[in-house]
């Protein structure tokens, strides 16, 4: 990739000018954080400098923007010189309660306690396992027994390195363990595992220089904080969004020499500022703004579908929903790669519920005899990942094993080859898209009633950072969800946000007068009490936004698309349902939308209303 010109501005300049050990810079979303790291790399082209990021597409996109003097790794690639050890014997994977009610006999309720305080000493920069490690599920007096276990566990872990015995064990012993364990080393075991060996990177770097910091667990601040070469920080505090891995922001800037700030995003223009500025402001009551550096950029709240754009979800089910439905339309890309998505877990599940004797390869799935079983399982853990997937099973049943084929076989390697980029609202962080269209599977903040949620647990203040991580990827165009739009609406009748503040940031528009349009749609019928015209005459007003561009022509088949991506509705009679109409009016449009490349037959295979005007138009055609 080319190298970015970069002219730092005020802010970022102190950054790179500071001389201290141990650098913090604090920074909203576009404000240059990696930016910033990649020019103090340029500018100490004399250094050997490792640079760790959270992921593994930020650390590819990395590894092609920094310049050669660095190293590029995620956390786990460091330790991957440990984690490599169980790959060999084929024992490194997910480690699920399902393997640890099986290896040890223990009631599946009982597993997941034990797997729960497995990952918090794993996560934790303590050394052993110890009783605050456990759930507090279980009581005090049943603690110590809990840690008891853990620690079987955690020995028997050890044992599936391909050169590691258990105490007084012999070969033969070792083997039959390997042969018929269950168990396998997770990714944080074997971080935690290198950790304690006490990693001395600062003999092979002379500087490390680590982003994203907000999502470092305990364990692996704790190597940085030890290493004795000078350490570069920098993150943003409201993108913190893998506290479900136990990373949440094990950093405190006392720790730090020198904490720097900066606020102008150099992503995004005015609009998308003001947005992120009021998410932030409402739920957190943080004061500082997010500020735009870009004035001239005026954002389009409308995607143009002929050139590249991405989509981000907050679930796999709904990417699944929404790359079946451009299937033989568009290059599809799945940031990550398609294999990291759990689409052949998905396969799976369909052959457990269709029980169609396919040998079952998935760790967690292939322990389940029956679907009734992974059914109860998803219940009694509360497992989000397998509720949706089961979901998704139910409805799109036999289809499954055929769409993800074609999903596959329409997914090209590289981002740049493809026509829509997909991908959830957690890989997307560090990445930045021209063209944004946002799923409306996040979590609601506005309550039912209208009120905005308090958000009082990490995890609802996880789904918050979600947001913001996902609006914040946008450069020049979004397509809002219903989620944003719901706050937006609740800001201004609260009066929180000022409309001609919120419209004025938007009113410059470019040369060519790029039109200001808030797409807006919302699920089910356009014009429904539920939303109401005038609430989006509002949000499109608080944009500058021409509300009237909200009811184009092509209404209808916008609305289709939107219904067949949000909700997975592919009969015309369920589309009828949810958007109004007749069965035969939404039957024809979405036989024009095939015909014209918009949508693909095979999505209609089961609608006799579409497939008969279709195969109609066919005759006529070869007539
Ligand atoms: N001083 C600058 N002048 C012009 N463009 C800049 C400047 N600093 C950063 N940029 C550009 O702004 C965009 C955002 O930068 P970058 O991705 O480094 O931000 P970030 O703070 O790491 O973002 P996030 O935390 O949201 O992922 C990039 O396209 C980058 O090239």
């Amino acid at each position: 990739m080319a190298a970015i010109a970069f002219t730092p501005n005020t802010e970022q300049a102190v950054a790179l000018a500071s001389t201290a050990h141990r650098l913090l810079v604090r920074a909203k979303a576009g404000t240059g954080k990696t930016a910033l790291l990649i020019e103090h790399a340029r500018r100490n082209s004399h250094l050997r400098l490792l640079y760790v990021t959270f992921g593994k597409a930020n650390q590819e996109d990395a590894a092609a923007r920094f310049p050669q003097n660095v190293t590029t790794k995620t956390s786990h690639g460091l330790a991957w010189e440990v984690g490599g050890q169980f790959k060999k014997t084929g024992k490194q994977g997910d480690l699920f309660p399902s393997q640890l009610a099986k290896a040890y006999n223990i009631p599946m309720a009982f597993a997941r306690h034990l797997r729960e305080t497995l990952h918090n000493f794993m996560v934790s920069a303590d050394s052993e396992i110890l009783p605050a490690h456990v759930p507090s599920m279980i009581g005090d007096a049943d603690k110590p027994k809990a840690v008891e276990w853990a620690v079987l566990v955690w020995s028997d872990l050890l044992r599936l390195r391909q050169w590691s015995r258990g105490c007084g064990e012999s070969q033969a012993e070792r083997a039959e363990f390997l042969d018929t364990t269950p168990l396998r080393m997770p990714h944080d075991g074997y971080l935690k595992l290198w950790a304690m060996t006490n990693p001395e990177l600062h003999h092979r770097y002379d500087a490390i220089l680590l982003d994203e910091y907000q999502d470092t667990n305990p364990v692996f601040a704790a190597v940085i904080l030890r290493q004795s070469c000078p350490v570069r920080l920098a993150g943003d505090d409201f993108q913190s969004i893998f506290g479900f891995r136990g990373a949440y922001n094990a950093f405190d800037p006392a720790q730090f020499d020198e904490v720097v700030t900066i606020s102008e995003s150099h992503r995004f223009g005015p609009a998308i500022a003001k947005l992120a500025t009021m998410l932030l402001t409402e739920f957190t009551g943080e004061q500082q703004p997010v500020r735009s550096s870009r004035a001239d950029l005026a954002t389009r709240f409308e995607v143009d579908r002929t050139q590249p754009y991405a989509i981000i979800g907050r679930t796999n089910a709904r990417l699944f929903a929404s790359a079946v439905a451009l299937l033989g339309t568009k290059r599809l890309h799945f940031v990550g790669g398609v294999d990291e998505y759990p689409f052949d877990k998905l396969v799976e599940v369909h052959h457990l519920r269709a029980n169609t004797g396919a040998q079952l390869r998935d760790p967690l799935i292939s322990a389940f005899a029956s679907f009734s079983q992974l059914e109860a399982y998803a219940q009694d853990t509360d497992d989000k990942e397998i509720h949706s997937l089961i979901s998704v099973a139910k409805q799109y049943g036999d289809q499954i094993p055929s769409l993800v084929s074609q999903i596959k076989a329409a997914c090209v390697s590289k981002i740049e080859d493809a026509d829509v980029a997909l991908l959830t609202a957690h890989r997307s962080k560090g990445l930045e898209f021209p063209q944004l269209v946002l799923l409306s599977d996040f979590h609601n903040l506005i309550t039912d009633g209208g009120l905005p949620l308090a958000l009082d647990t990490p995890e609802l203040r996880q789904e918050l950072h979600l947001l913001y991580v996902a609006l914040t990827r946008a450069k020049s165009a979004i397509e809002l969800n219903e989620q944003i739009l719901a706050i937006v609406r609740y800001c201004e009748t609260a009066g929180r946000v000022s409309t001609e503040a919120l419209a004025a940031s938007n009113s410059t528009v470019q040369g060519g007068g790029a039109a200001l349009v808030v797409a807006g749609e919302p699920e089910g019928d356009f014009a429904a009490a539920e939303y109401g015209v005038g609430a989006f005459a509002n949000v499109a007003e608080l944009v500058g936004a021409d509300a009237a561009l909200l009811f184009d022509g092509d209404e209808l088949e916008s609305r289709i698309e939107l219904a067949i991506l949000r909700q997975g509705l592919l009969t015309a009679a369920g589309l009828a349902d949810a958007l109004g109409g007749s069965v035969g009016e939404v039957a024809d449009a979405v036989a024009t939308m095939v015909r014209c490349g918009r949508l693909s037959a095979v999505l209609f295979l089961d609608c006799e209303a579409v497939t008969q005007r279709l195969v109609t138009n066919i005759q006529l055609d070869a007539a």
